[in-house]
């Protein structure tokens, strides 16, 4: 991926625009000289006459009046359209960069779960927080590097003018030096590569630090041993390789720097011993080549610069390799009334690269008003089944059946809006989005009470006034949510595992009731065998199959305890008392 061939494709006209005002303005700025000089020198045939006797502007002496006002027409132009030239290339460059992280947020919003879990949070924050600022500050360098390249061509064009055996000396000369600067600049870029690899290890470990903290902290030799092994190893190694890469990038950019005055130094002690040139001439050449060492300063200060925002450039371009697009279409059929879920021979594999777990051939069958439990071991497949039911994963063999209808890559975004699942690794929103208004607020301040989190969390404006709560309680914030969407399957991973027994027995005897009654297909991933008999069916599962299915005599809990979870779009309930059944 080139930068610049990227910033051309999103706005030719303003990047052409801005190329020709830093060409322009190079060419004003690289014909300062030929006008300083003409004016130090009166009667130089290559320059026109001028005038001598000082003219009065504004209570002003002014010598060579005509060539001070084009001086300072010159450089007020060039004020501008430097100026013009680096906001709109900038501007493009911001554009560029947020259309960017743009196509990664849609990259992974619409990329496979299994794609991202593979990938890890690391890489993507990385590539989203260090690689695209990266970007971001290689392209505002490009205005300045143009800028400099056209005033050099353009003092290249004047020494050939002054003197044709010096521009082809001061030609050779910039080939050798841009040559013989590549060469460790390709080395110090490898350091930098080996330093951005090195950073999304180091990425990681911080995530270790922050989310790991409560366990480092009881635990001093843990602690140190996570520094020096883990922490600091990573932190030293992207020490390392960025130091190593910057002596080796600085020194060459210096060597870069002196570049012009190595030309200088050749050209006054030996060339003029082997060709003729006039004083004069040889002051022109020494003015312009001593212009010269600012851009050429800036050209080989920032190459280094760029290299870096190049890396970067690799990074996200290999990233967005890596993440495939999901196979869905982009046209999806509308959703057909189903009353059960069935899986027929469905499999599933983790990639070799990860653990190689392989869950089926499942053939089950989840009906709408009817509870099912997942039980099983640790690592008996549970979540696993769990994500090819709301479908996350994608079957590897074996089909899904919403009702009749075979889950299809045209079909499956329609359905998967009719599942509402808290896995156990949930993220809660501060705020209810896609959501209608209209009793929205009445309805979460019922949920609020009834789940008893009234007294914590005020709902205003759309939003949760606070998320700062237990984990229990964040937890019942986020089945507060999963009701408020009303879907029709409903999957709960371990839901009810840091929730106190009161509440427990609240879930088990009443919620998921309460969400059979509505007719909700409820599936439920537990250990709490205190409540098996609840369900309609319990599916045990060993070793990624399924060991045994049961149907235990069930209480109707429902009828039990009343519709104290009913939704208040269903019946008016806002009087009961809640917990009253308890
Ligand atoms: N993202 C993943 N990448 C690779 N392998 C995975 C991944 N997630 C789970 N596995 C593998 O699949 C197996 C089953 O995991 P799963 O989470 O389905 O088990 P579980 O029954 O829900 O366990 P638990 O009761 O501990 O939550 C694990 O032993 C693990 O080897």
């Amino acid at each position: 991926m080139n930068m610049f061939a990227e910033f051309s494709r999103k706005a030719p006209n303003r990047v052409f625009l801005s190329i020709l005002l830093g060409g322009v303005s190079g060419v004003c700025y690289s014909l300062l000289i030929p006008l300083i000089l003409s004016v130090l020198k009166p009667g130089d045939m290559r320059f026109d006459e001028i005038a001598q006797a000082p003219t009065r502007i504004a209570s002003l002496e002014v010598s060579n009046a005509p060539f001070a006002m084009v001086f300072i027409a010159v450089c007020l132009f060039i004020l501008v359209s430097r100026t013009l030239s680096q906001v709109m290339l900038t501007r493009v460059a911001i554009n560029v960069a947020s259309q960017f992280r743009e196509r990664l947020y849609q990259q992974i919003a619409s990329a496979p779960l299994s794609a991202l879990e593979s990938i890890g949070e690391a890489r993507l924050i990385t590539a989203l927080t260090t690689d695209v600022p990266r970007i971001v500050m290689g392209a505002r360098l490009l205005p300045d590097i143009l800028i400099s390249m056209v005033t050099l061509v353009g003092m290249l064009g004047f020494l050939l003018v002054l003197n044709s055996d010096v521009f082809w000396f001061v030609l050779g000369c910039i080939a050798f030096g841009a040559l013989s600067y590549q060469v460790p600049m390709m080395i110090g870029r490898r350091y930098f590569i080996g330093a951005r690899r090195s950073f999304d290890s180091l990425q990681g470990s911080i995530h270790g630090l922050i989310r790991g903290i409560k366990e480092l902290k009881l635990n001093d030799t843990k602690r140190q041993a996570f520094f020096d092994s883990v922490l600091m190893a990573h932190e030293n190694e992207v020490r390392r390789q960025e130091k190593t890469g910057n002596t080796i990038v600085r020194s060459a950019s210096n060597y870069g720097d002196l570049l012009s005055f190595f030309v200088i130094g050749s050209i006054i002690f030996i060339f003029v011993n082997y060709r003729v040139i006039s004083n004069q001439e040889l002051v022109g050449v020494v003015m312009a080549l001593l212009y010269v060492t600012g851009p050429v300063a800036v050209i080989l200060n920032f190459i280094p610069q760029l290299s870096i925002s190049r890396v970067s450039m690799q990074r996200v371009a290999t990233l967005f390799q890596e993440i495939p697009a999901e196979a869905i279409a982009p046209r999806q059929e509308p959703a057909r009334e189903w009353d059960h879920i069935r899986f027929e021979a469905v499999g599933y594999r983790y990639d070799a690269g990860g653990s190689g777990f392989h869950v089926g051939p499942l053939d089950l069958r989840f009906d709408k008003g009817e509870i099912t439990f997942i039980v099983g071991g640790n690592g008996s497949g549970k979540s696993t089944l769990g994500k090819l039911l709301t479908l996350h994963y994608r079957a590897h063999g074996g089909t899904v059946y919403f009702g009749d209808h075979a889950i299809t890559d045209e079909s499956i975004g329609t359905y998967r809006q009719a599942i509402s699942a808290i896995y156990s690794d949930y993220h809660l929103f501060d705020q209810l989005l896609g959501v209608a208004d209209e009793g929205l607020s009445t309805m979460v301040d019922h949920y609020l009470r009834a789940l008893q989190l009234d007294s914590k969390v005020q709902f205003r404006d759309g939003r949760f006034s606070t998320l700062a709560l237990s984990d229990g309680q964040r937890r019942r914030l986020a089945l507060l949510a999963s009701m408020i969407d009303d879907k029709q399957l409903y999957l709960f991973d371990e839901w009810a595992a840091d929730q106190d027994p009161t509440f427990k027995a609240v879930f088990y005897n009443q919620i998921l009731p309460g969400l059979r009654a509505r007719g909700k297909a409820v599936v439920v991933i537990t250990h709490d065998d205190r409540y098996f008999d609840l369900a309609d069916q319990v599916i045990v599962l060993g070793d990624g199959l399924v060991s045994r299915i049961e149907r235990p005599d069930r209480v109707d809990a429902t009828i039990a305890h009343g519709t104290w979870m009913s939704d208040p779009r269903d019946a008016d309930i806002f009087d009961e008392p809640v917990l009253e059944a308890l």
